[in-house]
C-alpha cells in the first residue's frame, strides 16, 4: 500500500502519519519515481497545518521533490512568513483552530493573488473544499490522502507555477519590445494582446486571430509559436485565400500516389509535416465548406486522411487561424461551419486597427526607419510635420501600409530628413484635405517660435497665410528652397518671386 497522510484514526500521531509502512527511503524512492517535472526546485512551498505530524510529512515530501519548504502551525505564523517570504504555493489545512483556514485563504487571495493555495480537508467537509475553490484555491486534497496524491498536486502546482513565470517573463519581453517576433507597440490595446498572447503561447489550443488586413495577424501567430514550448518545431503558414480548393486539400491533408492526375508520388500534408509545430491558416474564412468539415474532423480526431487514402494518419500540429472577415456573420449566413468556428474560437485574439491605437504609430514608424537604416546603412529622421501627419492619418492598410510608406519615403528622399512630400499620394491627399487646419497649426508654431506678425484681431489675410506658410516651411527645411517649393506645391520660380514679394528673400 502506498503511504497515507492524515489517517489519524488507527495510526499514532507524532510520526509521518500513515507513511510508516513505506519508511524514509521508500518515501524518497516513491517520490523520485513519481517525479515527472523538472520545475519543482523553483517552487517555494508553505505547509499550514496545526497537526504537526501531517505538517512534517507534507514538508518532507515537498522537500524531497526539490521544493523550498517552510511549515506553519497556525494562521498567525503563516501570515508572518508571508510578510517576509515569497511563497508560490500554500498547502493549507482548512480546519485550523478558530476556523482560521478559510479566513487565511481569503486573505492570501487578496494580498498575494499570485500565490497558489491547495486546501486540505477532512472527507466529511468536502463542501468546504468546494467553497475554498470558489474563493480561489487551485486544488484540494481530501484527508487522508495518499502520497501519490500529494506528489501529483505538487507536480501540477509546479508546472502551473513554471508556466505562470514563463508567461510573466514573455509578457515583459513583449512589453519591452524584446519579443522574438518583433511586435512593436505599447498602447493599452497591445498590452492587452500581450497578456493573452503570453498565456496562449504555452498551451496547444487553437487560437483565432482577428483583425483588419495588415494589422499583424501573421506576426502575432509567429510570436505565439516562437515564444511557445514547441518553438523548435516547424511553423507553417498556409494562405487559404490564394490557393485553389483542390490544392489546399492536398497541401493540408496530403495525398497518396495516383490520387488525382499529376499525383505521381505520395505527398505528406502540412498538418502532418508540422509534427508538433504550428500550422497557421491565414484567411480561414476563404476555406470552402467541404474542407471546413475535413479540417474540423482533423482537429477533433487529431488525425488526417490524405486524398485518396483509406487509412487516417495521426497529427500533432497546433492550428492557429486568422481572418479579417466577420466569421460570426458568416456562420449566421451558413458560409462558415458553426462547429468549426467554435472549435477554432476557443481563444480569440483581436488586433485593433492602427487608427484605434495611434500611440503605436510613432514607435512603429521609428522601428521601420531603424529597419531601413540597417538594410541600407543610410541614417534618416522624420521631419516634425511628417511624423505629425503620420499620426493623424487613418492608415486603412494598417501597419503594412505604414511600413510600405516608410520604405517608399526612404527610397525617394534625397536627404537625411524625410518630408511630407516623400510620403505616398494617399497621405498627400489627406494632407490637402486637412490643409486648412495644418496651415493653422503651422502658424501657431511659427508664432511661438518666430514671433511673426500674427494679426491679433483673428482675421488673417491670404497673403499673410501664404507668407507664414513659406516662412515656416523654409525654417523647417533649414532654408532648402527646392524642397520647400516641392512641399508647398509650387514651382521654384514662383517661390523665388514670392520670397521677393514678401521681403523674405534672406530666409
Ligand atoms: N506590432 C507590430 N510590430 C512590428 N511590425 C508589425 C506589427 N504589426 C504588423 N507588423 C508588420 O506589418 C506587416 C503586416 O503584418 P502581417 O502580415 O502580420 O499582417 P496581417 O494582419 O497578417 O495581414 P493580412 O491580413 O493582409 O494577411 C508585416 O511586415 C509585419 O511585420
Amino acid at each position: 500500500m502506498a503511504g497515507v497522510i492524515g489517517w489519524d484514526e488507527d495510526v499514532p500521531t507524532g510520526v509521518l502519519i500513515g507513511l510508516t509502512p513505506l519508511g524514509g527511503e521508500a518515501v524518497a524512492a516513491e517520490v523520485k519515481k513519481d517525479r515527472t517535472s523538472g520545475h519543482m526546485e523553483l517552487l517555494h512551498v508553505m505547509v499550514v497545518d496545526d497537526d504537526e505530524a501531517v505538517r512534517k510529512a507534507c514538508c518532507e515530501i515537498a522537500g524531497r521533490l526539490g521544493c523550498v519548504v517552510v511549515g506553519a502551525g497556525n494562521a498567525t505564523a503563516a501570515q508572518a512568513i508571508l510578510k517576509d517570504h515569497q511563497i508560490d504555493l500554500i498547502l493549507l489545512d482548512l480546519k485550523l483552530p478558530g476556523g482560521g483556514g478559510m479566513a487565511l485563504l481569503e486573505q492570501v487571495k487578496m494580498l498575494h493573488p499570485e500565490t497558489a493555495v491547495v486546501v486540505m480537508t477532512a472527507f466529511a467537509t468536502v463542501s468546504s473544499a468546494v467553497e475554498a475553490m470558489r474563493i480561489g484555491a487551485s486544488d484540494y486534497l481530501t484527508k487522508p490522502f495518499a502520497l501519490e496524491d500529494l506528489t501529483l498536486v505538487l507536480e501540477r502546482a509546479g508546472q502551473r507555477h513554471h508556466m505562470d513565470v514563463q508567461s510573466r517573463q514573455l509578457r515583459e519581453r513583449l512589453r519591452t519590445q524584446q519579443g522574438v517576433s518583433g511586435l512593436v507597440g505599447q498602447s493599452p490595446e497591445m498590452e492587452k494582446l500581450y497578456r493573452i498572447l503570453s498565456k496562449v503561447a504555452f498551451s496547444t489550443h487553437p487560437v483565432l486571430i482577428l483583425g483588419e488586413s495588415g494589422t499583424g495577424k501573421e506576426l502575432v501567430a509567429r510570436s505565439i509559436h516562437f515564444n511557445g514550448t514547441n518553438a523548435a518545431k516547424p511553423f507553417i503558414a498556409v494562405d487559404c485565400g490564394s490557393l485553389v480548393p483542390t490544392l489546399i486539400e492536398s497541401e493540408l491533408f496530403g495525398h497518396v500516389k495516383g490520387a488525382f492526375t499529376g499525383a505521381d508520388r505520395a505527398k505528406e500534408g502540412l498538418l502532418a509535416t508540422a509534427d508538433g509545430g504550428t500550422v497557421f491558416l491565414d484567411e480561414i474564412g476563404e476555406l470552402p465548406l467541404d474542407l471546413q468539415s475535413k479540417l474540423l474532423r482533423a482537429l477533433q480526431e487529431k488525425e488526417v486522411r490524405p486524398v485518396g487514402a483509406t487509412q487516417a494518419r495521426p497529427i500533432s500540429a497546433r492550428v492557429l487561424a486568422a481572418t479579417n472577415r466577420d466569421l460570426a456573420t458568416m456562420v449566421e449566413q451558413g458560409r462558415f461551419r458553426k462547429d468549426l468556428y467554435f472549435r477554432l474560437n476557443v481563444v480569440n485574439l483581436r488586433i485593433p486597427p492602427l487608427r484605434n491605437r495611434r500611440e503605436d504609430i510613432a514607435p512603429l514608424a521609428m522601428h521601420f526607419l531603424a529597419k531601413m537604416q540597417k538594410e541600407t546603412g543610410a541614417e534618416r529622421v522624420f521631419s516634425d510635420d511628417t511624423l505629425r501627419m503620420m499620426i493623424e492619418y487613418d492608415w486603412p492598410g494598417n501597419v503594412r501600409e505604414l511600413e510600405n510608406a516608410i520604405e517608399r519615403a526612404c527610397a525617394l528622399s534625397s536627404g537625411p530628413v524625410l518630408h511630407m512630400g516623400d510620403l505616398p499620394t494617399q497621405l498627400q491627399d489627406f494632407r490637402m484635405q486637412r490643409g486648412g487646419s495644418s496651415v493653422a497649426n503651422g502658424m501657431e508654431q511659427a508664432d511661438e517660435d518666430n514671433d511673426l506678425a500674427a494679426p491679433k484681431a483673428g482675421i488673417v489675410s491670404i497673403a499673410e497665410l501664404e507668407k507664414k506658410a513659406i516662412m515656416d516651411t523654409l525654417r523647417q527645411l533649414n532654408g532648402d528652397k527646392l524642397m520647400a517649393a516641392r512641399l508647398l506645391g509650387i514651382g521654384k520660380t514662383t517661390l523665388y518671386r514670392k520670397l521677393k514679394e514678401y521681403g523674405i528673400a534672406e530666409a
